[in-house]
């Protein structure tokens, strides 16, 4: 008869989860995931189950590391909330399986786990894309998801200026002064953006809200928040300049408003068609040199809206370069 399962609370996973530790363990992953390799990893796309009633969905994400013989499910509640709700967005739970015995051996807290995978994840992007020498980071969206990018992201790098934007104003201001650095608020997106070198977007936009005219050549976007079909943030300007660099194909194909609604799929499909690649090995990227750019699920997609540095990802394990 197998042991009950073990309890992990909210703030022990956060007392365990440090991004040191965190983000070379997932780049390891994100090697294996990349090499589209199921005796690696299998992780199919999520399956979803709408909450019409509450605007939400269920989200049910397992996961198996063969190697290392884990196996796991997240299971996640995620909804679109009406502005001022004090209903929370998102609700997770990861359970940890006895691959062998096929009973449950942990169930644990899964909302640090999203905040801080998916903040470490849009970091390593960073590491690869930004330009060499950011000094403007702005965040577009004041959330759980901002303050964990935030966190990361003046853990992982020295940027010389912190910029936050937020329909309303007031959540703003409320995360700058939770946060622990100086973080400017601006009023409009397009003032936030202006120069800056790498921009996250974790809002719960249905629409458009950052603009492919307002962001400097070159720069970086992690965009986290478009994770529906008829969902996005960012406007089909930006899409079809930038080069995409996507979590999981199948997922972005699936999931990604950003780029199923802006139809930069098509042409880039279009453009493997053409070049009569592979299916498993076309590129999601508007440069055919540059594959797919996969990562952990998601963020969605991450955008270099300038040249990559090849080298470096080939430096990071991705053997598909
Ligand atoms: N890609 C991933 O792996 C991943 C992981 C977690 C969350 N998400 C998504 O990222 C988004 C942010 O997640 P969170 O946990 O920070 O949510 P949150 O509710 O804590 O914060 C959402 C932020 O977006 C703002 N916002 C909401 N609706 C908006 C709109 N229509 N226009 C502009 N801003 C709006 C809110 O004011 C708030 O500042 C959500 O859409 C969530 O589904 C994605
Ligand atoms: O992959 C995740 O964990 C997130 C949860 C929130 C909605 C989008 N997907």
């Amino acid at each position: 008869m197998a042991e009950p399962p073990v309890l992990i609370r909210q703030d022990e996973v956060e007392g365990l989860l440090h991004y040191k530790d965190l983000i070379p363990r997932l780049e390891v992953a994100l090697g294996k995931f990349s090499k589209l390799d199921s005796a690696e990893v299998i992780q199919p796309v999520r399956t979803t189950v709408p909450l019409q009633k509450y605007n939400g969905f269920l989200g049910l994400m397992p996961a198996y590391l063969v190697h290392e013989d884990i196996l796991c499910t997240k299971l996640v509640c995620f909804y679109k909330r009406e502005s001022g709700s004090t209903l929370p967005s998102t609700q997770a739970t990861v359970l940890l399986f006895d691959p062998e015995y096929g009973n449950v051996k942990a169930v644990m807290d899964g909302e640090v786990i999203t905040a801080k995978r998916t903040a470490a994840v849009s970091a390593i992007s960073a590491k690869l894309l930004m330009p060499a020498k950011s000094e403007v980071l702005t965040i577009l969206g004041a959330g759980h998801q901002a303050l964990s990018h935030y966190n990361v992201f003046t853990e992982t790098f020295s940027f010389k200026e912190v910029r936050v934007w937020s329909r309303r104003k007031e959540t703003a201001e409320r995360f700058a002064q939770s946060t622990q650095g100086h973080v400017t608020v601006w009023e409009s997106v397009e003032e936030a953006v202006n120069g800056a070198d790498v921009i996250v977007t974790v809002t719960g936009a249905s629409e458009p809200v950052l603009f492919g005219q307002w962001v400097k050549p070159g720069a970086h976007v992690a965009a986290v928040g478009a994770c529906r079909p008829d969902w996005r943030e960012l406007d089909d300007v930006l899409m079809r300049q930038a080069e995409v660099y996507v979590d999981s194909r199948e997922g972005a194909v699936a999931e990604s408003g950003d780029i199923i609604l802006s139809g930069c799929l098509q042409s880039l499909e279009r453009f493997s068609m053409e070049q009569d690649l592979p299916l498993e090995r076309r590129p999601l990227c508007s440069n055919p040199l540059e594959w797919g750019f996969k990562m952990q699920s998601l963020p969605s997609l991450c955008l270099n809206s300038g040249r990559t540095n090849t080298e470096d990802l080939r430096i990071m394990g991705w053997p598909w370069m």
